[in-house]
């Protein structure tokens, strides 16, 4: 059994982190755990023994797993960067070598993903357009900055997204990168509808059959969208798509503190109010035209082709561990 007080604090700091939202958005999220990882095998000061070394690996893995549950993201980048920890080696340095090239491996690849989403999903984005945007997702503003740099973007609304106010991140990085926008909040998203072009969302978690799972209230801007005829663009990662979906795992919605809705002095006053704050919903495919990924423009119908390609290994493991809850700590052998 490995204490947690064996793990250095920056470790720690960073699953705390994510927790606490300090660091959010599903990509951010994957890259600060990879490096979370790494750090763990940089600071390691246990016995150099493989198997002491991964057991002690297996826990910062489920310490950061545990930490958000509904990004896929997340346990994807943990599981990609694990692999280097299961390798068949006797040879310690070579193992803690593998794991810190795995992580670095990981952020470099996830950097540049969202760099071919931007390239690939502008594209897609028609002279004149008017965007709208819900919460707050580097790779959706990524391509609507590079389809404003191309000249095809005239405006874009950026949903407030409460309870916790994403979209204010949106719209001061859209301000920053020069791009004109307009706040406005969730509930004025379908009176504004018939003035948009195009729809452009992140994803935290892409399902096996292409339903999205993204911020609470994605799916009613879908709704919206799909009742103005007008087209819905996912920029999303491949390490968004969930290999547990394909073995019939539902996405786990995360529902956060009724103190993010409402202030904590009004909770007392009314002590017989429920208050409820799940912080995804789930958008079927049929309210998707496209999902923009870093290996190209897919109909979310073809999700279980990236799934089989991309994280084919990833089905396979949890497949010959019959997994149905994702725990490092069961998978390491003395
Ligand atoms: O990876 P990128 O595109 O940045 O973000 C993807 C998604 O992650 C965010 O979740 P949260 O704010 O962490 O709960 C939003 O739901 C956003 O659409």
């Amino acid at each position: 059994m490995v204490e947690l007080s064996t793990i250095p604090q920056e470790v720690l700091d960073i699953a705390e982190g994510i927790r606490s939202m300090r660091i959010r958005g599903a990509g951010k999220i994957a890259r600060s755990a990879a490096e979370a990882l790494r750090i763990a095998a940089e600071k390691y000061q246990g016995e150099r023994e493989p198997s002491v070394f991964r057991r002690y690996m297996a826990k910062v893995a489920d310490t950061l797993i545990e930490t958000r549950p509904t990004a896929v993201s997340l346990p994807n980048a943990v599981m990609y960067v694990m692999q280097a920890v299961f390798q068949q080696t006797s040879d310690f340095d070579e193992l803690k070598k593998g794991v810190i090239d795995a992580a670095n491996r990981f952020i470099e690849d996830s950097l540049n993903a969202v760099k071919r989403i931007a390239e690939f999903g502008s594209k897609r984005i028609r002279e004149n357009s008017v965007i709208l945007t819900h919460c707050h997702s580097t790779a959706a503003v990524s391509v609507i900055t590079e389809a404003y740099r191309q000249g095809r973007v005239v405006k874009v609304y950026s949903t407030e997204t409460r309870p916790f106010y994403q979209g204010r991140i949106t719209t001061r990085q859209l301000l920053e990168n020069g791009v004109p926008v307009v706040q406005i909040p969730d509930s004025a998203v379908r009176y504004i509808m018939h003035e948009v072009d195009q729809v452009v969302i992140g994803a935290d978690t892409i399902t096996s059959n292409g339903a999205v799972v993204n911020k609470i209230g994605t799916s009613q801007v879908a709704l919206a969208a799909h009742e103005a005829r007008v087209r819905v663009f996912v920029a999303a990662e491949t390490y968004k798509f969930s290999p547990m979906t394909v073995i019939g795992e539902l996405v786990p919605i995360e529902f956060r503190d009724p103190t993010e809705v409402v202030p904590q002095e009004w909770l007392e006053k009314h002590k017989n109010v429920r208050v409820l704050n799940p912080s995804f919903d789930v958008t079927p495919p049929e309210y998707v035209d496209a999902i923009i990924t870093e290996v190209g423009v897919i109909p979310p119908q073809a999700a279980i082709m990236i799934l089989t390609e991309r994280l084919g290994w990833a089905i396979d493991k949890i497949k010959q561990a019959g997994l149905t809850k994702l725990r490092f700590e069961d998978l390491v052998e003395d």
